[in-house]
């Protein structure tokens, strides 16, 4: 009790923001000086209004030449001083909304030119996802925002802030407000001038601007290091999560006395988080994350942990502390190249190579099971009904899972049996595999401060949004990062290809005997040649995977990687032979030609016409050769998903099939079945993010 009246006054002797008697956006009045086609600084026409903050008015405004811009004017009672101003002003990065000038106009008066956002601010869809939640009736919406959307926005916030701060500028004023959403991209405005504005009255000093509920103790302390930065992101990330804020109160002072006293209550936020939330809501700097990097990877967040593909790449010229992070979230994704098994690309600090991280995250499917936990428990604690409702419901889910038992245990033991050997090798060649980075022209990350201490830190050599690569110079450079991997970074992801590829075997067999067995009844002889196609196509693809893991590192010469997939073709024939004479599976089906081709080769066949196994290795190894079996299985090819590939497959198939027939319409599902499912399983790259560096 002392300590908390002792902290009030502290409370009361601190320096408060020059408007804190209404420290509420949404309170201010918003009447504005200027009005709509006003002409300011002799070259902007003014449009609208746009709100007013604690430093003056925001407008928005367009150049003569029609540059739509921001201006904000400056209170007359606050003070600019402009030195050192141009180093904010010199900052670009895909995460910072640019500032493109501080001006005075005739009359004196400071202004502030930036670039204009359209999109929302945080403290906005925080407001409506707040709105949504109070109504919905039933009660399936967070009270704070879905995690995923949670985490877009902390990823690119914490991008905008590391940039900051490698640059040697603490932002001081990190709030829901000064985040902007830029079409899908998280930008970060109003950054460091805070430094360079202050109250007349108190000339020189520089005054904190935070809004209470995201300022750091210290604060008051006048101390205003780069952990404040990471103090206010914790703030966010917990009221992104929660809807509520960790520390709230009726005054300033009771605000600021929970933040020098109160443990914020974690409880209600989701277990992966509450982590960095405690940490970056320490009371001593000091125990706080050491930087934007380690805060990160405190929320799983490290690059190699999404599993998708990278968008932008963003260069700063002036960049020379090291790596800076960017976040180009469009469709929500991470800046960084990430291959399907988790690999990531990013160019290094001098632009001259990229460095291909592969994968030492959570296993995918690992991962996506906890994901789903989570959403169903987040979905459990929203379920705003009686605890008696609750407890039937919870019966009611274990009855439903024990009345099943007699499938579901078959099932997770068949899941686990191949899961489990494929999960500790996957480990233990991760293990071995460190370090994250694979390219000798890339520094590691952990032996240099503030370089990319997580696998996924960018650098950059251009302003923002100007393409300086061509599209072949990055995939030339990305060639040279996936050929710097090591085998054993090839392995494990090879390792997750082959898991994936089998689920998608299994998909594949469900589908195709459920449509193909739909009148027939099912038995294992009924069964057996779906159980054939889904093994001879998986066994197809994880060669061709493996293959392809030694391919990706470089274009190739096309005619020894025909050989090549000739040889793994006659191999798959082979197999394909023996697993249907294994299975008893009819091979003498659909062997007639369309095409009257001629009677060769004959000696491929037994008189019955059925296939020997020649005829199904020669089969194969024609068709692999015809086709380009590299392509769906290279990280840089142009789609994710060709669906023209798969339709030359098909045809490819029914080319060979008159030369070499063998049973239809197994051949042509096995050709198609192996180039969608090794494209579907194969890492990739995403064609877009190439065109936009
Ligand atoms: N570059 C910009 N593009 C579009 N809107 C902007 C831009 N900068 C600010 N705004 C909007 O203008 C309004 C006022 O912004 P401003 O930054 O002055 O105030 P604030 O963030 O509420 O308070 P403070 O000045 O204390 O940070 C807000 O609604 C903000 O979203």
């Amino acid at each position: 009790m002392m300590k908390r009246h002792a902290m009030s006054a502290l409370a009361d002797t601190m320096e408060l923001p020059a408007d804190y008697s209404n420290p509420m956006p949404s309170t201010r009045s918003m009447k504005f000086t200027h009005s709509p086609n006003d002409l300011v600084l002799d070259r902007y026409t003014i449009r609208r209004g746009i709100g007013v903050g604690g430093f003056g008015e925001v407008y928005f405004a367009v150049s003569q030449a029609g540059k739509e811009v921001a201006l904000k004017r400056i209170q007359r009672n606050l003070e600019v001083e402009l030195r050192g101003v141009s180093h904010c002003l010199n900052l670009k990065h895909l995460n910072l909304v640019s500032l493109h000038d501080v001006c005075r106009d005739a009359d004196d008066q400071a202004w502030v030119v930036m670039e204009y956002v359209a999109g929302p601010n945080l403290r906005e869809v925080l407001d409506d996802a707040a709105k949504s939640a109070a109504s919905d009736s039933r009660n399936v919406l967070p009270s704070g925002m879905f995690e995923s959307q949670a985490r877009h926005w902390f990823a690119g916030a914490a991008a905008g802030v590391a940039h900051l701060h490698s640059a040697g500028l603490v932002h001081r004023d990190i709030k829901p407000g000064n985040l902007f959403d830029d079409n899908g991209i998280v930008k970060v405005g109003d950054y460091g001038l805070s430094k360079f504005i202050s109250a007349s009255h108190r000339s020189g000093h520089t005054e904190s601007i935070g809004t209470f509920h995201y300022m750091a103790p210290e604060i008051g302390r006048g101390q205003y290091g780069r952990e404040i930065d990471l103090y206010a992101l914790g703030v966010i990330l917990f009221e992104m999560l929660t809807g509520e804020l960790p520390f709230d109160g009726e005054t300033p002072q009771e605000i600021i006395v929970k933040h020098l006293t109160d443990s914020p209550d974690l409880s209600r936020v989701p277990n992966q988080y509450r982590n960095v939330i405690h940490r970056c809501l320490q009371k001593d700097p000091s125990k706080r994350p050491r930087d934007v990097a380690e805060m990160l990877s405190l929320a799983s967040m490290p690059a190699d942990q999404t599993p998708v593909l990278a968008e932008v790449v963003s260069f700063d010229s002036k960049e020379q502390n090291g790596a800076t992070f960017c976040f180009h979230p469009k469709n929500n994704r991470r800046s960084e190249l990430v291959g399907a098994a988790g690999g990531v690309a990013s160019p290094n600090a001098d632009g001259a190579s990229m460095v291909l991280n592969t994968s030492t995250g959570e296993e995918p499917i690992a991962r996506a099971v906890r994901n789903s936990f989570s959403d169903a428990r987040a979905w459990w604690r929203a379920l705003e009904t009686s605890p008696g409702v609750k407890l039937v419901l919870a019966i009611s889910a274990v009855a439903i899972l024990l009345i099943n038992t007699h499938w579901l245990l078959p099932v997770l033991s068949m899941v686990g049996f191949f899961y489990v050997p494929y999960y500790v090798i996957r480990h233990v060649v991760l293990q071995l595999s460190e370090p994250t980075s694979y390219s000798p022209g890339a520094t590691d990350s952990r032996s240099v401060p503030h370089q990319n201490s997580t696998a996924h830190a960018v650098a950059n050599v251009r302003p923002a949004g100007k393409p300086v690569m061509t599209k072949a110079q990055v995939r030339s450079l990305l060639r040279t990062s996936l050929s710097e991997r090591t085998r054993l970074s090839r392995s494990a992801e090879w390792a997750t290809s082959g898991m994936t590829s089998m689920i998608v075997a299994g998909v594949l067999l469900l589908l195709s005997s459920v449509i193909g067995m739909r009148s027939t009844p099912l038995t294992p002889i009924a069964l057996a040649p779906y159980v054939w196609m889904a093994l001879v196509i998986w066994l197809g693809a994880f060669g061709l995977l493996g293959i392809g893991k030694f391919w990706e590192g470089s274009e190739g010469e096309g005619l020894v990687r025909r050989l090549v997939s000739a040889s793994w073709g006659a191999c798959v024939g082979l197999l394909a032979y023996a697993l249907g004479h294994f299975l008893m599976v009819p091979m003498d089906e659909g062997l007639g030609r369309d095409i009257d081709a001629t009677v060769l080769p004959v000696s491929f066949y037994l008189e019955s016409g059925v296939p020997k196994a020649a005829a199904m290795m020669g089969h194969f190894a024609l068709l692999f050769a015809l086709l380009r079996m590299w392509k769906p299985v290279d990280p840089l090819r142009r789609v994710r998903l060709s669906l023209w590939a798969v339709t030359v497959a098909v045809v490819g198939e029914w080319v060979v099939h008159q030369i070499v027939p063998v049973p239809q319409p197994a051949g042509m599902l096995i050709a198609g079945g192996v180039i969608v499912m090794t494209q579907l399983s194969a890492p990739w790259v995403k064609s877009n993010a190439i065109s936009t560096i």
